[in-house]
């Protein structure tokens, strides 16, 4: 098998990539949280409790465990990828002063073990870390009283949307806002150096011009793959992937692009639809009365594009040669659940085989639903880590999983 073998969503998994949230969620404060992106301030300790526990499910059922910062962390034992890592790592952070941007480096190139270095590099760096005293010139005196001298990256637990495993390929994507754009340089790194990774063919680049995020993409058989057309993902950028995707030579045949509203609940296709089995996927109900389905193939070399009509289900079963395509509405029929736990994340499930997935606790109705419908469920804690409104899907990257 290859170092990358991604043809669904639910095939045996055999290896996954993980973030373990670090000391990047200390650094998160109310005026940064917008631009963060995060609602709220997950307490550390126990979101970090809580993935190991993730973690310890996933390998309590034989899936071999990454970390990127590890990965990351290894590459950099060159002392020359180090240094390239560092000086593009602050180029990508803005800093507009000479003087602190050499103190920025001394301080970084001062990190001898190269995990802490990562861990440096996510977590952020505050301005008491390092004394620029010199307020010579309106930059310098301005930006003594901003908070940080790099931000944190508090988004990198959510490892599925910087970049994703397609077929035996990568797509390193474009992020929709510039904080989660920094992220896509650890990708950038282990798909440029990392041995498991260096050969791998690239479906998409970060310095593209329009956004697509891991969250919207969903493999769903050898043949088919969804993209979500979402605030995160733009038609072009699908349009794009979509003819490295036919030209490369890969088994996929069809991309469905799913139309969601633009609204921060629903900023990816993972937020409100996720596969289960051939024929089983949860939806949020809100999506499902009103999508428009668009169907990409290759017609000679050029992109032929077509309109989907009817309901969900039919145009899935017709893709996936399957009769009985069954929808599990997030929250069941409540909508009062509907709206809750798709917040929440209750449609975002992690299939580790067909019909077995990792969900969270707190999504009570859908869990109920799932178990209704045959589903073998492995329930994970979610007090701190739901709060930065992503679930067991966002917060893994498939890299292996057995074909079905
Ligand atoms: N695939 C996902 O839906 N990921 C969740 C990302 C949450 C993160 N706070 C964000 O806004 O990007």
């Amino acid at each position: 098998m290859n170092n990358i073998n991604i043809f669904s969503e639910i095939g045996k998994l055999k290896k996954v990539m993980l973030h373990r949230p670090g000391r990047e969620l200390n650094n998160l404060i109310p005026e940064l949280m917008d631009e963060l992106l995060f609602d709220e301030i997950p307490y550390l300790k126990e979101a970090q409790k809580e993935h190991d526990y993730f973690s310890k499910v996933l390998r309590d059922n034989h899936i071999e465990v990454v970390y990127l910062e590890d990965l990351v962390a290894e590459i950099i034992k060159d002392r020359n990828i180090k240094e390239e890592l560092i000086e593009e790592y602050i180029l990508e952070n803005s800093i507009d002063i000479e003087k602190e941007k050499s103190l920025l480096r001394q301080y970084l190139a001062s990190f001898e073990d190269e995990k802490e270095l990562v861990l440096k590099l996510m977590e952020g760096t505050r301005r008491e870390e390092i004394k620029n005293t010199s307020k010579n010139s309106l930059c310098e005196l301005v930006s003594s009283n901003l908070k940080f001298i790099t931000k944190p990256m508090p988004n990198l637990y959510f490892i599925r949307d910087p970049f994703t495993f397609v077929g035996n390929h990568v797509s390193l994507n474009k992020m929709w806002s510039k904080t989660r754009n920094r992220e896509t340089l650890f990708g950038k790194y282990i798909l440029k150096y990392h041995r498991d990774f260096k050969d791998v063919n690239l479906l998409y680049n970060r310095n593209y011009r329009h956004s697509i995020e891991g969250g919207d993409i969903l493999v769903l058989s050898k043949d088919l793959i969804c993209i979500g057309i979402s605030q995160r993902t733009n038609p072009k950028a699908i349009e794009e992937f979509c003819k490295n995707l036919f030209n490369i030579n890969s088994s996929f045949k069809t991309v469905l692009a799913f139309v969601l509203p633009k609204k921060r609940e629903f900023m990816h296709l993972d937020t409100v639809f996720t596969m289960i089995d051939k024929d089983l996927f949860t939806i949020h109900s809100t999506i499902e009365k009103n999508i428009t389905v668009y169907s990409i193939s290759s017609n000679n070399g050029e992109l032929k594009v077509n309109t989907e009509k009817g309901f969900l289900e039919n145009i899935l079963g017709q893709y996936l040669k399957k009769d009985n395509v069954k929808l599990i509405p997030c929250g069941g029929s409540s909508k009062v659940d509907a709206a809750r736990e798709q917040w929440s994340d209750g449609s975002n499930t992690l299939a580790i085989a067909p019909r077995e997935v990792i969900v969270y606790d707190r999504n009570t109705a859908t869990n109920r639903e799932l178990e209704e419908n045959g589903v073998k469920l492995h329930i994970i804690k979610s007090g701190e880590l739901s709060r930065g409104r992503g679930g067991p899907r966002c917060m893994s990257m498939p890299i292996i999983r057995e074909e079905i």
